[in-house]
């Protein structure tokens, strides 16, 4: 007769100590659902567009049959089809509460004076735009050349959105900080699907981070329960009340608005119809505000059955939605590839992680960056309908590239 297994108590971390515990190569995640900080490499997890799940699920049961205990696959894929992915199941996995969510972590991020908890070895952070060189690629005039393409090409035929975006290269005089940076972009908002992944590939000169804190849940499940957060439709948030007050009012009746956010929150909505056995989603979008953009927002939830999909599967069959391709998606896609000038890589893909249940949380990569050495790539972009104003257009990335920028200290450098 076998004698149960002595249990182990499962470690308790403090969000604040896996913060500070992130190295480059570490894959890093936080939400409101908590952290997960993973390093090490049990197994790569390979697969093209639309067999990802599949793959990851065949690296999970492996991993179990090799030892490995609850193993969960970590990383991103980029935004096309034919993009890279960097998926993996790591060797070793560390969780803790929210950042931020009251106990001790949240005074240590907050930089309380006791500093207990979170010490930062590095100096803090700068604004120092004068340090950086950036180059926007394209030019902000071409970019709105390219809006004012879009719209011609909406007015003209059956393309309905395009998320145009553009890309801001900034070069600093030292290697870039990633740890600096994500540190940054936690303490500036909690609550923000904070992430860091490394994503180099074969022949890379140096190692490649994917560093953000999207605000946007392209897909969560936890046991049955499916939530997806789509966002479209935003207004810079400038910390004036009277001027947030009127940008949150626009947002609430702009139809021009509402339309784009309609299309998004639709197809989200049609897609998860296809797993869902139940599905709720609000007749009307409400303003969500993070410390730069305010964003009109709308929380689907549903139900699967047992057996149903995993996170990731759900993930892919949702990916790309409107709020970062457009309607129709193929025309979006190739509307995208001859009016951008840069691959957008990972920006406007997915990050997050999946378990052996098929839980797990998965985001648009949006307010993200790629470093590699002293270089960072930013992309910010912004849904083209009928009617869209190039200027509005090229002011609104402007706003979004702000979470990183202030995030690099490199507020004003572009
Ligand atoms: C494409 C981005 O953001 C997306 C586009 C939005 C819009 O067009 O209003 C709003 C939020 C995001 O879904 C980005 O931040 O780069």
């Amino acid at each position: 007769m076998s004698s149960p297994a002595p249990a182990r108590p499962r470690p308790v971390h403090r969000a604040a100590d896996l913060l500070a515990a992130y190295l480059p190569g570490s894959f890093y995640y936080s939400s409101a659902r908590g952290v997960l900080l993973a390093d090490g490499v049990h197994s790569h997890v390979r697969g093209t567009s639309g067999n990802r799940a599949a793959a990851a699920a065949e690296a999970l049961e492996a991993a179990v049959l090799a030892g490995v205990a609850n193993p969960v696959v970590v990383g991103a894929i980029g935004f096309r089809p034919d993009s890279g992915s960097s998926l993996i199941v790591p060797a070793v996995v560390r969780r803790a509460g929210m950042p931020g969510e009251g106990g001790p972590q949240s005074a240590a991020l907050a930089g309380s004076p006791g500093g207990s908890g979170f010490e930062d070895p590095e100096a803090p952070r700068r604004n120092d735009p004068a340090s950086w060189t950036v180059v926007p690629r394209p030019a902000p005039e071409v970019y709105a050349e390219s809006v004012r393409r879009a719209v011609d090409l909406i007015g003209a035929g059956e393309l309905r959105k395009v998320v145009l975006a553009r890309a801001l290269d900034l070069v600093g005089e030292h290697g870039v900080s990633v740890r600096k940076l994500l540190r940054n972009l936690v303490v500036a908002d909690p609550a923000a699907h904070a992430f860091a992944v490394d994503v180099s590939a074969p022949g890379d000169p140096a190692p490649r981070t994917l560093v953000g804190a999207s605000p946007e849940l392209l897909v969560s499940r936890q046991g049955n329960v499916v939530t997806a957060n789509p966002l479209a439709g935003s207004r810079r948030r400038t910390g004036d009340p009277a001027q947030d007050a009127q940008a949150i009012a626009e947002l609430r009746v702009s139809e021009k608005d509402l339309n784009e956010h309609a299309l998004v929150a639709a197809q989200v909505a049609e897609v998860l119809g296809r797993y869902c056995t139940e599905l709720e989603v609000p007749r009307e979008p409400e303003v969500m505000g993070t410390p730069t953009m305010w964003h009109l927002s709308t929380r689907i939830t549903g139900r699967v059955g047992p057996g149903g999909p995993s996170s990731l599967e759900l993930a892919e069959a949702l990916h790309p939605t409107p709020a970062v391709c457009g309607v129709p998606v193929e025309l979006a896609r190739d509307t995208i590839a001859r009016l951008e000038p840069e691959d957008r890589g990972y920006y406007a893909g997915l990050v997050g992680w999946t378990d052996l249940a098929g839980d797990g949380e998965w985001v648009v990569t949006i307010r993200c960056a790629e470093v590699s050495d002293k270089t960072a790539r930013l992309f910010a972009g912004a849904g083209v309908v009928a009617g869209s104003d190039p200027a509005a257009e090229l002011a609104e990335t402007s706003a979004k590239f702000g979470t990183l920028l202030r995030a690099l200290g490199a507020e004003g450098a572009a």
